[in-house]
């Protein structure tokens, strides 16, 4: 079985398995846990989250949920009590707990007429739709918690638990991607990544200079207030040129409310549309030259050194007050952006997909990629890219967010893409 298979097996599994548990447990019950393990013989040392039906939950949040539920016994004073992922294989952590020497066989449903024989605790805390627009499950909303020694679980497994990353294996390169040309211009490679149609990566879009001086304009300019920022849950925002209204789902007119340009704003937004002399964004780059000029950017900052969590919860970019095309532009540390393809429900717990987005790069989300996927950033702080690259740690990320304003009304009947669609 390829890695790609046997990972939809686990995933097949631990959703079956998640169900069977859920019917197990009283209908309509607010929370429920189901004690299955003897404290005195397996060290209580924090949780292992199963997601099930939600790509993703904040630790911050997830405590603060436990806690007035009063699943806490004693106040969690160390995040390390978390381990914490959106797509923890189930299988993997059962034969790990498997192997450390308990006497259990199996963790499934068939265990819990056996409470004698069990090793953890189990919590299933349901989950209000608390997702953005766009989140792409309809189904159960779970988070499945098992208390247990986290780090025996990790020594049994041996590898952290993090699907592939598309693109890791480009991490590190020095500008593969630069061809040279008979000119001075750069000729710039684009990737389709054809397992998210319409999703596109130029990893040289900027050069280290021009990476440097954008990512030290905007620092400077948020010290000294000339850039206006707004806090959201888990990540700050600055707006250029026209203001996105996040609760209302709208657009401002052109320099109404906004801090004054940033330096690179006209050049950056004609390479965007190829329309820059100095260089080429190659086929299958799927913008024409000159064919869509952005008149909207959202500054992301991600600062995982002053905050504890950060991240973007799933979501589709509106598709009433946004035209085709969402362009990211990363500088500052390298992220791992998460893709799910919004379904109508019947495979809730299909895995998402990460992609390597490291500085520097141009990541595109057109037609499907855009308005059928959902993206996030998980809030998770490490990476495990790959078996030959060591464990990353994410710093300050700073992400350009290109968009253009929506003429016009955008109608959910007209929509090719209706399932996340916001429109009238
Ligand atoms: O940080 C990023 O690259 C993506 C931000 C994003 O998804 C958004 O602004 O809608
Ligand atoms: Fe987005």
């Amino acid at each position: 079985m390829s890695d790609a298979a046997a990972a939809v097996y686990v995933r097949k599994r631990y959703k079956k398995w998640v169900t069977q548990y859920l019917d197990h447990l009283q209908q309509g019950a607010e929370f429920a846990h189901i004690t299955l393990m003897e404290a005195a013989r397996w060290k209580e040392e924090g949780f292992i989250v199963l997601n099930m039906g939600c790509n993703t939950m904040c630790p911050c949040e997830l405590k603060q949920l436990m806690t007035n539920l009063g699943c806490l016994e004693r106040p969690l004073v160390d995040e390390r009590v978390f381990f914490y992922h959106t797509d923890l294989p189930f299988m993997a952590v059962k034969s790990a707990l498997v192997t450390q020497g308990t006497t259990l066989t199996a963790i499934d449903c068939s265990c819990w007429e056996e409470p004698g024989r069990q090793i953890a605790t189990l919590y299933a805390i349901p989950l209000v739709q608390n997702m953005n627009t766009g989140s792409s499950n309809r189904g159960a909303r779970y988070v499945i918690l098992m208390r247990c020694d986290i780090s025996e679980v990790l020594r049994g497994t041996g590898t952290p638990f993090q699907r592939e990353v598309l693109g890791a294996e480009r991490y590190g390169e020095k500008h593969p991607h630069e061809a040279a040309g008979a000119d001075d211009v750069r000729h710039l490679r684009c990737d389709a990544i054809t397992d998210i149609p319409g999703a596109y990566r130029v990893l040289d879009f900027l050069t280290p200079g021009e990476h440097d001086d954008i990512l030290q304009e905007l620092q400077e300019g948020v010290r000294a207030s000339a850039v206006r920022t707004e806090r959201l849950a888990r990540r700050v925002v600055a707006h250029f040129n026209r203001r996105f209204l996040y609760g209302i789902n709208a657009l401002g007119e052109v320099g109404c409310d906004v801090a004054p340009l940033p330096s690179f704003f006209a050049w950056m937004r004609d390479r965007l549309e190829n329309a820059d002399p100095t260089t080429t964004l190659e086929p299958p780059y799927p913008i024409p030259r000159g064919g869509f000029t952005c008149d909207q950017l959202t500054v992301n900052f991600y600062d995982y050194e002053t905050s504890r969590v950060s991240g973007i919860a799933p979501h589709v970019d509106a598709h009433s007050p946004f035209e085709d095309y969402v362009l990211l532009v990363s500088l500052g540390s390298y992220t791992v952006m998460e893709f799910a393809r919004g379904d109508d429900g019947k495979d809730a717990a299909a895995a998402p997909i990460g992609v390597l987005l490291p500085p520097c790069s141009l990541f595109v989300l057109s037609g499907e990629a855009r308005y059928a996927w959902t993206h996030c950033i998980a809030e998770r702080k490490t990476d495990i890219l790959s078996e030959s690259i060591p464990k990353l740690t994410r710093g300050l990320r700073i992400s350009l967010t290109w968009r253009r304003g929506r003429e016009g009304v955008h109608r959910k009947m007209e929509c090719p893409y209706p399932l996340l669609c916001d429109g009238v």
